[in-house]
C-alpha cells in the first residue's frame, strides 16, 4: 500500500480512465469475494441459475467504457438537471451493453446505477474528498428527476417499492447511500482495525449491509419472509463474532443454505458492497501533519 499526496488525476481523460478501472475492479472484487450467501461467487452461482462468476467478470469488463463516459461527463461539474439527464442516457446505454454481452441476463443493473452515480461524484471531486462527500454528490445528482425515463412501472423494483413501501435502489441513492457510508464502510474499517484479514473484513461489511438493507431483490424473489430471514441470518453472523470466527463462518453457511432454499438473493446488498469497495479505493486519509492524502491499495 502506498500513499500519494498528488491528485489522483491531472485531466479529464486520466480521471475517466482511472475511475473506470477502479469501478470495474470493485465489481470484480465483489463478484470474486467467496463465499457469499446465495450470490454469485468463485465457487457457486448461489440462487442464480442464469449467472456465474465468468459472466459477472465479462459484464464488469464491458462496463469500463460506461463508467469512463460517466466520469468524463461529470469531470469537475456540479450536480444539475442537465448532467442528470446526460448520465441517464449513458447509464441506459450501459444497461444495453451489459445485456448484449450477457445474452440478455441482468448481471449488473443495480450496480451500474450505484457505481455510475458514485463514479460521477468522484469525477466531480478534487483530491482529499471523503467517501461521504462523494456519496452526497452522487445523491444530489440522483435527486434530480429523470424526465426522459421510459415507463418504469413494469420494473420489479417499482412493483416491490409500491407494495412494501421501501426506498429501493433509487431511494438509497437519493439519500446519499447511507448503507454504504454509515454501514458498509464503518464495518470494513472496524474489521480491519481489529486485524481481520481483508476477505473476512469485506464479508463482514456485506453482513452489515444485509442485516439492515431493505433489498428489493430479496423482496421480489422471496417476499417479506426472505428479507427477514436474510436480515436475521446476517445478524446471527455478526453476533457470532463475524465471518472470521468459526461460529460466524458456520452462521454464514447457514444463511447461504436458508436463502438458496428460498431461491432469494441479496443482489442490492452486493451492489452496495461493490460501491463501498469503490469508495474505499479512493478514500483519503489524514496524515500525521494534518494534510489529506489518498491511499492506493494494490
Ligand atoms: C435505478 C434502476 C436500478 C432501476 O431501479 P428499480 O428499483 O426500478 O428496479 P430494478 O428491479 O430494475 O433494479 C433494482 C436493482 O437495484 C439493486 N437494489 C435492490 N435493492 C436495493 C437497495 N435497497 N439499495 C440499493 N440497490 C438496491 C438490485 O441490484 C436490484 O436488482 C436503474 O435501472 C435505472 O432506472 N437507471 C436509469 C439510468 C440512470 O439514470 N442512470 C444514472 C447514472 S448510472
Ligand atoms: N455477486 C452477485 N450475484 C448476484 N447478483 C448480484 C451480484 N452482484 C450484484 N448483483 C446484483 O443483483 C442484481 C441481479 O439480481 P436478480 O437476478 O435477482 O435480478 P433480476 O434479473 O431483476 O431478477 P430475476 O433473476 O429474479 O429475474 C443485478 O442488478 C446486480 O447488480
Amino acid at each position: 500500500m502506498s500513499v500519494e499526496r498528488q491528485p489522483l488525476w491531472n485531466d479529464a481523460k486520466e480521471c475517466s480512465e482511472r475511475i473506470a478501472n477502479l469501478a470495474v475492479t470493485a465489481l470484480i472484487d465483489e463478484a470474486g469475494l467467496t463465499p457469499k450467501p446465495a450470490l454469485v461467487d468463485r465457487h457457486s452461482s448461489g440462487a442464480h441459475t442464469d449467472l456465474d462468476f465468468g459472466l459477472m467478470c465479462r459484464s464488469a469488463q464491458v462496463l469500463r467504457g460506461t463508467f469512463a463516459q460517466i466520469a468524463l461527463a461529470a469531470f469537475r461539474q456540479r450536480p444539475s438537471q442537465v448532467l442528470r439527464e446526460r448520465l441517464a442516457v449513458i447509464g441506459r446505454d450501459g444497461e444495453k451493453v451489459m445485456m448484449a454481452a450477457t445474452g440478455g441476463t441482468n448481471t449488473h443493473r443495480g450496480a451500474i446505477w450505484a457505481l455510475g452515480l458514485l463514479t460521477a461524484g468522484a469525477a466531480m471531486s478534487g483530491p482529499g474528498t471523503s467517501a461521504r462527500q462523494i456519496a452526497a454528490l452522487a445523491g444530489e445528482i440522483a435527486r434530480y428527476p429523470d424526465r426522459f425515463s421510459p415507463e418504469k412501472r413494469s420494473s420489479k423494483g417499482y412493483r416491490v417499492r409500491q407494495y412494501y413501501g421501501v426506498p429501493g435502489a433509487i431511494g438509497e441513492a437519493r439519500q446519499g447511500f447511507p448503507h454504504v457510508v454509515d454501514v458498509a464502510l464503518p464495518a470494513l474499517y472496524a474489521a480491519r482495525s481489529r486485524g481481520i484479514l481483508e476477505p473476512f473484513a469485506r464479508l463482514d461489511a456485506l453482513m452489515a449491509i444485509i442485516a439492515r438493507l431493505d433489498d428489493t431483490c430479496l423482496l421480489h424473489r422471496g417476499g417479506a419472509e426472505a428479507l427477514m430471514a436474510a436480515k436475521d441470518g446476517a445478524r446471527a453472523v455478526i453476533v457470532a463474532g463475524g465471518t472470521s470466527t468459526r461460529s460466524g463462518w458456520n452462521a454464514l453457511h447457514r444463511l447461504d443454505a436458508e436463502l438458496v432454499a428460498r431461491n432469494a438473493s441479496p443482489g442490492g446488498s452486493a451492489d452496495l458492497l461493490a460501491a463501498a469497495l469503490f469508495l474505499d479505493s479512493l478514500d483519503p486519509v489524514v496524515q500525521r501533519d494534518g494534510t489529506l492524502a489518498r491511499v492506493i491499495r494494490p
